[in-house]
């Protein structure tokens, strides 16, 4: 028996992770969970699973659970700083981050110092820390097994097999919500449009990620520091049908694909039985010949600039992934809340990387205070 730790509870990923132990109570038990201020979404899960330990976004969230709640079993605790409190525990096994942003930073660095096997969504973490994350995995043997459905797919291609061995990585884009609009037809866009994914349902950040195609960018930054791997051998390809999750081309030309349905509970019951696989009833197969065709088509970066902006703020490095990936999470909330226009978002993350003065292999005080500064940044300019 597994116990886990999961972080991001009530959230997309959170609840298909909840519904993949479901699907094995002999072999994972949740142990802990966190979660913002989604009381509606935590109460039927704390409720089920009455986990030993709660850890909401504040003070404010833990009364308006305690105040809803018929019972609780667990302790209820607040704060960026007692997530490290679940994911150090001597109890956790796993500990699965589906977060929301770069807040799940210090957790991840907190769970592999306590040599925890870590499954990770939470890309910007990834992000704007991946020199770091990934030398603290180094350091104490840690697996970092991705959740990320692309990640996921090229983990999977590459089984194991040498660096050396690999020409590229090839990571699909479906091309979100707004694929066949011209940047024209993107200046009038809705919230209500933008949330529209063509294939997957996901939580409103990643789904605007899509649409600007800022996602890929991430995945780019996020393939680079899970696989070790130079940005000139990350190539992406739109596809628009999201079946085939990504590619690994070999020296040999070979490439080897991984296909499914557009299922996140297919790549996070992977990360959590690794390397073994189980069956999974519920998923949803795959029918190639109900599909009949796949079509690939190459990127637009002038169509896509988000893209560029992630491919070069990457290269660069230093606190320049930081600063894309704050600035962007600031503007997808001013976008959701309405307070800036679709195209505004690109604007934003273009202008933040335009004036800032990088600073090379950043500490994690630099890149907090980098990612804070950054957010108030794009307050004041707007
Ligand atoms: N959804 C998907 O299919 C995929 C997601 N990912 C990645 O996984 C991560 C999670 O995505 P997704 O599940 O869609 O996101 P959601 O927005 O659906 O869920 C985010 C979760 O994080 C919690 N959260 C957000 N902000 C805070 C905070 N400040 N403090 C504590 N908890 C917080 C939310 O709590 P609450 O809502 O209660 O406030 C919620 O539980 C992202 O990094 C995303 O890029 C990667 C691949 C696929
Ligand atoms: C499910 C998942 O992993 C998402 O990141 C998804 O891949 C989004 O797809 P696009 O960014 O290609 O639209
Ligand atoms: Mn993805």
């Amino acid at each position: 028996m597994k116990n886990i730790t999961l972080l991001g509870a009530t959230g997309s990923i959170g609840i298909q992770t909840i519904d993949v132990i479901k699907q094995h109570p002999d072999k994972f038990k949740l142990f802990a969970i966190s979660f913002g201020e989604n009381i509606q979404r935590a109460l039927p899960i704390i409720e089920e699973f009455q986990p030993l330990w709660i850890v909401v976004k504040n003070k404010e969230a833990k009364e308006k659970l305690i105040n809803a709640a018929t019972k609780i079993d667990g302790q209820i605790l607040y704060g960026t700083d007692s997530l490290d409190t679940i994911c150090e525990h001597d109890g956790v096994d796993i500990v699965v981050n589906a977060v929301m942003g770069s807040v799940g930073l210090s957790a991840t660095l907190n769970a592999i110092r306590n040599k925890k096997q870590i499954a990770i969504a939470n890309k910007e973490t990834l992000v704007t820390a991946g020199h770091l994350v990934m030398a603290e995995a180094k350091k104490y043997n840690v697996d970092l097994l991705p959740i990320d459905s692309e990640h996921s797919a090229i983990f999977q291609a590459l089984n194991g097999e040498e660096k050396k061995q690999v020409n590229k990585i090839i990571l699909t884009a479906s091309g979100g919500s707004f694929r066949d609009k011209t940047r024209k037809e993107l200046e009038n866009v809705t919230v209500q449009d933008a949330l529209k994914h063509p294939n997957w349902s996901m939580g409103a950040k990643i789904t605007i990620d899509s649409a600007t195609m800022m996602n890929k960018g991430l995945e780019v930054i996020e393939a680079h520091w899970l696989f070790n791997i130079s940005f000139d051998q990350i190539e992406v390809v739109q596809h628009k049908e999201s079946i085939i999750h990504s590619m690994v081309e070999f020296v040999d030309s070979s490439i080897i694909a991984q296909l499914g349905t557009p299922d996140m509970r297919v790549p996070i019951q992977y990360a959590l039985t690794y390397p073994n696989r189980e069956s999974l009833p519920t998923a949803n197969k795959l029918d190639l010949v109900s599909i009949g065709k796949l079509h690939f088509q190459q990127m637009d970066y002038n169509r896509f600039p988000g893209l560029k902006l992630a491919f070069e703020a990457g290269k660069a490095g230093g606190t320049l992934p930081t600063v894309l990936n704050a600035a962007n999470e600031i503007a997808v909330d001013l976008f959701l809340n309405e307070k800036i226009s679709f195209l505004q978002i690109e604007d934003i993350v273009e202008k933040m990387l335009s004036n800032h003065q990088n600073i090379a292999n950043p500490d994690l005080e630099t890149i907090q205070s980098v990612d804070l500064e950054t957010r108030k940044k794009v307050l004041e300019v707007l």
